[in-house]
Order: structure tokens, then C-alpha cells, then sequence
């Protein structure tokens, strides 16, 4: 098996001008089609972490590779050519209120530079139904519910075929049923390959899912 990432004896840090680290001596493997579940209590390390792993905060100490890329080596002029290769879902859906779901996916693939707009609507038609989506894809973020939003936040992530899915907090607005229900959409997107981080306060979902766990706690993954 592939291993989607890679990271050895790293030391991260919760922001660049921090001194000391919020983890240390993190080694940690993923691999193609694997879903890990990344707990710990607030403030333990655990969005520092994703972010170091999608090239948002710089790797200083150890080994760190990711999707083929070397994270030390990652500068802004590679980064972008990087983040082809990971989506991202955040707990805030970050989706463009004034356009419909369509709309939203449509802006994301024309400023990767898609222009075949019959290769845009098959494409968008896709991630839709994989999220079980496709009749609202007219309506406004407004207009559907707080796990539909998300799941169009998926659709989103998944929209450029991703090695990897980063996934901070996904169902931290979302009521019990539909945290459940995009739990099980990931592990859904998994079974097609696609390898997922998912950090999570739920722990009846990791025990409903079950799925590797690495905790962050006092300073080490455990
Ligand atoms: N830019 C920053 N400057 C200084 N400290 C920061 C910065 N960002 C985060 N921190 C601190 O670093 C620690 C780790 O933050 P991080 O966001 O990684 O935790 P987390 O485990 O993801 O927490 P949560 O479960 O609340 O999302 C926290 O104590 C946080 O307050």
C-alpha cells in the first residue's frame, strides 16, 4: 500500500513564530484509501497538526511527506501545484452565499482552470451524487440544512479527485443524526481510495465508524 503521508520525528508548532512545539516527536503513517481519526482535547494540537500536513504551517523539524511532496520543500511557488492533491472540509462551510451549490462547485473548477462547460457539469454532477446532493444543486447554501451545506463542502473537496481529504472538526455545527450521516459519507469517499484525516470531538462516531485513532495528548500522539 501507498502511503498517502509520511512524517517522522517532527516537531510542529501551533503558528510560525511560536518557539516552542505544541507536539513534538510526531511520526505518523497514512495510507491510500485509510481513514484516521484524529482526537484530543481542545487545545491539544490537533489543527496544528492538519495544517502542517497541508503546507499551511511550515514542517521545521523532522521528515514530512505528503501526497509525493516533500513538506520541507514546499514554497509558495509549489504549494499550489501541492494542494491539487488534498481537499479540505472545515467545521465553518466557507461557501459563498450569493451562489447556488452549482455555482459554488462551478467557481471552484473554472479557477483550476476548467472551461469545458460540458466537462464542468458531468464533473459537478459526479461529487453530487457521491454526497447525495444532486436535486438541490439549485438552491442557495441558505436554502438547504447544515448537514446538506457540509456535505456540498465535500462535494467541493473531493471536486479535483484528491489523494487526500483533510477534515478539521466536520461535524462540530451538525446535530447528532447528520454528524452521523457525513461520518459516514467519508468512510463512503475512503472505499473509493481517497484517504481522509478527520479530527473529531464525537466519540460515538469514531465507535459507530470505527477507524484508526491517534490522539493528541500532553504534547505527543499517542
Ligand atoms: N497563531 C497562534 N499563535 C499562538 N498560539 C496559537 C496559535 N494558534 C493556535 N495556538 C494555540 O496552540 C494550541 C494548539 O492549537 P490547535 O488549534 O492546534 O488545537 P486543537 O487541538 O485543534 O484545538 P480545537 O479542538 O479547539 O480545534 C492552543 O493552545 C492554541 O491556543
Amino acid at each position: 500500500m501507498n502511503n498517502v503521508v509520511h512524517i517522522e520525528k517532527a516537531l510542529i508548532y501551533a503558528s510560525s513564530k511560536l518557539n516552542s512545539p505544541i507536539l513534538s516527536d510526531v511520526s505518523l503513517t497514512i495510507g491510500e484509501g485509510e481513514l484516521l481519526y484524529l482526537v484530543g482535547r481542545v487545545g491539544s494540537g490537533k489543527s496544528s497538526l492538519m495544517k502542517t500536513i497541508y503546507g499551511e504551517l511550515p514542517l521545521r523539524v523532522g521528515k514530512g511527506v505528503v501526497c509525493g511532496f516533500d513538506l520541507r520543500k514546499i514554497t509558495s511557488k509549489n504549494l499550489y501545484k501541492f494542494r491539487r492533491h488534498i481537499g479540505v472540509v472545515f467545521q465553518e462551510y466557507n461557501l459563498m452565499a450569493g451562489m447556488s451549490v452549482y455555482e459554488n462547485l462551478e467557481f471552484v473548477l473554472r479557477a483550476t482552470e476548467w472551461k469545458n462547460k460540458r466537462a464542468i457539469n458531468r464533473r459537478i454532477e459526479e461529487v453530487l451524487n457521491t454526497v447525495s446532493m444532486a436535486d438541490k444543486a439549485h438552491r442557495l447554501p441558505s436554502e438547504v440544512s447544515g448537514g446538506e451545506r457540509q456535505r456540498v463542502c465535500i462535494a467541493r473537496a473531493i471536486l479535483s479527485s484528491p489523494r487526500l481529504i483533510i477534515a478539521d472538526e466536520p461535524t462540530g455545527n451538525l446535530d447528532p443524526a447528520a454528524a452521523s450521516e457525513i461520518i459516514s459519507l467519508f468512510h463512503t469517499i475512503v472505499d473509493q481510495g481517497c484517504s481522509v484525516i478527520l479530527s473529531t470531538h464525537n466519540s460515538e462516531n469514531v465507535r459507530l465508524f470505527p477507524s484508526r485513532v491517534v490522539r493528541c495528548a500532553d504534547g505527543f500522539l499517542i
